[in-house]
């Protein structure tokens, strides 16, 4: 008999592949972006490219104390030690990550110093602000940061794709989230936050839902933000 999924089923194949079918157009919209279309296709402008990368530094300076509060709600909510490895090799990797667009910068003429947030970046930096507070329970903050890590790692792995006209100056940028190893990251991160949905009460089971269709909102105005200032 067809009809709504029960918990027990959803539970079966993981919450986060039940929200991904439900949220597909959603979840589509994030990780297959005109944006992301245009450089998988080698007609990305690259003033757009450079608006993306200054954008995203000051995102990434957000985004590590972020990753940080998820390493402490790790610490004092869960009980497996591994999840708090997971989170701290991240952390390891957003160091690299900075000294990259520093570098990257450079290369590009982009002056970081001087760039100001636009309101697509702050209102997703206020986002994650909000999500730091210890009254957020892990397992949302959990989700939301699989969520914002696995749309970078299916957007830039589809620019790395046999068939894709990527331009040589990008592809660095693209195996930085496209690569495999970032994919079995995400994976893990999947992982932690299918264990943690899977036995959480129903009222934090839809603030993780919210909040992941949250991410992806402000992941879609994030591209849209570096793609329409072109
Ligand atoms: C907007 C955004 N989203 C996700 C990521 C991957 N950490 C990022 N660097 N920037």
């Amino acid at each position: 008999m067809e009809g709504k999924e029960t918990r027990e089923e959803m539970e079966k194949s993981g919450m986060i592949d039940t929200w991904m079918r439900k949220h597909r157009l959603i979840y589509t919209g994030a990780t297959k972006h005109p944006f992301i279309l245009s450089i998988r296709d080698g007609t990305v402008d690259f003033e757009a490219f450079k608006t993306w990368l200054g954008q995203d530094y000051i995102f990434v300076r957000a985004f590590a104390p972020f990753v940080a509060s998820v390493l402490i709600k790790a610490w004092k909510e869960s009980d497996d030690s591994s999840e708090m490895e997971v989170i701290l090799s991240s952390m390891a990797s957003l160091n690299d990550e900075i000294a990259w667009f520093k570098s990257e910068a450079a290369k590009w003429g982009v002056q970081l110093s001087e760039v100001v947030p636009q309101k697509a970046n702050q209102d997703y930096c206020r986002f994650l602000e909000s999500l730091m507070s210890p009254d957020v329970e892990y397992t949302v903050a959990i989700t939301a940061f699989w969520a914002i890590e696995a749309v970078y790692q299916a957007s830039f792995a589809l620019c790395l794709e046999d068939g894709s006209k990527t331009p040589a100056k990008l592809r660095e940028a693209c195996r930085r989230w496209g690569n495999d190893g970032f994919g079995q990251y995400c994976n893990s991160l999947q992982k932690i936050a299918n264990r943690h949905l899977g036995k959480t009460p129903d009222d934090v089971l839809t603030k993780a839902e919210v909040t992941l269709l949250r991410v992806l909102e402000h992941e879609v105005e994030f591209w849209n933000m570096s793609h329409g200032a072109a």
